[in-house]
């Protein structure tokens, strides 16, 4: 208490204070300081705002008490929430505060064209992200390497995900499923043949069992039961909304990541090297793919760009299709006639006359018409990623469509300042959707449909090569799950075909039932939109397929 009033008299000497003041006692004193100070700051904070006159050539700033803090309590808890309020005051185009950041959002397909379809000299994926990546990826690969070599290595995973890799990969993923419902969960004919389970739980077990097997390679998938899951686990602990505010906590979770990272680098080296030297067998997976990569200088890349690599795609593809794959099955358990109508399309199309089915393949997964309206809609309404930032290197003009009508001037955003696109809300906008918050599949089928009309519309638009690839530009449209532009995922095939794979698996052998009393609400406080509390419980269906 004596070294705060020190601090304190010392503060009064440096401002003018009245004199009734130095007569008060000194616990009041400091509450007078401790309630006075932040409210005056508060309050200067919002005469600024709403008394002074704004520099018209910006954005609009969305109105904060706190400075430094800004909006970060209404955007983290309920990002869209806040993007579709903001969006009825300010427009298509606003500023917040968010722990010190300016970070200006850019909504709808012309907002989206507007960061997503940035020129490399305007717009860094790098400078927003490397932060958070680098300490989980390692170094050396994705944003941390000019973006030019991040469009190279982007080519070599394309590479690696061939047609023929990724039609060998339905049958891989198929056993998986069935060892992990029958043994894992055990749910098979000689037990109780019903189970409740969290869903996101088994199905993140189940992705990172799927993509190991497949794509990681079998020495992956090999480790996943030992020490390789604490790595993971580990290393997933660092690539939290926290890490993205704040890279360098002196917290445990931090030290465990970088241990992590290191241990999880020097585990592919070495299956790297024993490949090398022949002493194991293996199919031609994605780290045998990126071993003969040469970027366009004739550089090869070395073993440890292709283990951090091998970990940005393990992070890339882990939440994000876990999320998906729960997003979608909670769907189907809340909605047991879809649920029926999916059972008998894979009836229709694969069933044999004794109750079985055949394996499905890769090339079967396309005729799933259903299915894939499944996934496109639970994409549609749950796209895992939220937020999708970049820093501004050099001011941007923002065209006129996207200044506010009443605004004289057109407005900058100035160099310094984060670009965020939202492509969920114009995946959500009622203006474009019909019944936009009401999950309905079958929108997809309707060739006449607007929604998809103006999908085809836009992905039919130019075709651009960033380096990976010719590409259908798309940062015009109202979809966008897989991201748009030079950063748009590579991933997408290698995804639709593992949750097609899983979910085919499971409508084939089970029924599913919500056990909770109502839709599971979402939860923004992860990086990855994640749903909360997701009970279900699967039956066996009569036959085992
Ligand atoms: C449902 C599953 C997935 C979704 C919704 C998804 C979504 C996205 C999005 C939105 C982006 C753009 C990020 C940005 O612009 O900053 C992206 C980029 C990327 N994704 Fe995916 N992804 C999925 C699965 C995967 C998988 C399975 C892999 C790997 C096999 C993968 C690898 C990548 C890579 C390498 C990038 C490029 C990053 C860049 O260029 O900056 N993704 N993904």
């Amino acid at each position: 208490m004596s070294e705060i009033l020190t601090q304190l008299d010392l503060l009064q000497q440096q401002i003018p204070v009245p004199q009734w003041y130095s007569v008060l006692p000194a616990p009041i004193r400091v509450v007078l300081w401790v309630i006075g100070l932040p409210t005056l700051i508060i309050g200067l904070n919002v005469f600024r705002q709403v008394a002074l006159p704004r520099n018209k050539n910006l954005p609009p700033v969305v109105f904060h008490y706190i400075p430094w803090f800004g909006s970060a309590a209404y955007y983290g808890e309920d990002p869209y929430k806040f993007f579709f309020e903001c969006r009825e005051k300010y427009g298509d185009l606003f500023t917040f505060i968010l722990m010190g950041r300016r970070v200006t959002v850019a909504l709808g397909p012309k907002g989206n064209n507007l960061s997503l379809g940035g020129k490399t000299s305007q717009v860094s994926a790098e400078d927003a992200y490397t932060h958070l990546t680098t300490p989980v990826f390692g170094k050396g690969v994705v944003y941390d390497c000019p973006n030019e070599m991040l469009m190279q290595q982007k080519k070599f995973i394309k590479s690696g995900l061939t047609t023929e890799a990724l039609q060998s990969y339905p049958p891989l993923i198929r056993d998986e499923c069935q060892e992990y419902f029958a043994n894992t969960l055990g749910i098979n004919p000689s037990r109780p043949s019903s189970k409740k389970v969290d869903l996101l739980h088994a199905m993140a077990e189940l992705i990172i069992l799927t993509a190991s097997r497949t794509l990681q390679g079998k020495e992956v998938r090999e480790s996943l039961n030992g020490s390789f899951a604490k790595l993971f686990e580990d290393l997933d602990g660092g690539f939290t909304p926290l890490n993205f505010m704040f890279p360098n906590l002196p917290l445990p979770s931090y030290k465990r990541r970088d241990v992590a990272q290191k241990a999880m680098s020097d585990f592919y080296m070495k299956i790297i090297e024993n490949r090398r030297k022949g002493e194991t067998d293996h199919e031609h997976d994605m780290i045998a793919s990126l071993q003969g990569c040469k970027y366009r200088n004739g550089v090869p890349l070395t073993d440890r760009d292709i283990s951090h690599i091998m970990i940005a795609l393990l992070m890339a593809g882990q939440h994000t299709s876990s999320a998906t794959s729960s997003w979608a099955l909670l769907h189907l358990a809340d909605s047991p006639e879809l649920y029926e109508s999916l059972y008998q399309e894979q009836r229709t199309k694969f069933g044999n006359p004794d109750g079985t089915f055949r394996d499905l393949t890769y090339e079967d997964i396309k005729e799933c018409k259903l299915l894939d309206a499944t996934i496109r809609e639970t994409l549609r309404m749950h796209a895992p990623i939220h937020s999708i930032y970049r820093k501004v290197m050099s001011d941007i003009p923002v065209p006129p469509s996207l200044s506010a009508p009443s605004e004289q001037a057109s407005y900058v955003i100035p160099k310094g300042h984060y670009i965020m696109a939202a492509p969920g809300v114009s995946q959500m906008d009622p203006l474009i959707w019909q019944d936009s918050k009401v999950f309905t599949p079958t929108r997809w089928l309707d060739e006449a449909g607007v929604a998809a009309a103006a999908v085809e519309q836009y992905s039919k638009s130019e075709q651009v090569d960033y380096g990976f690839g010719a590409v259908s530009k798309g940062t015009e449209s109202p979809y966008q799950p897989f991201g748009a532009g030079r950063h748009r995922c590579v991933g997408e095939q290698f995804a639709y075909t593992q949750l097609s794979t899983i979910i085919t698996y499971i409508v084939r052998n089970y029924t599913m039932k919500l056990e909770v009393p109502e839709f599971p609400k979402t939860n923004y406080r992860t990086m990855i939109v994640q749903p909360m509390n997701p009970l279900v419980s699967f039956t066996l269906r009569k036959q085992e397929v």
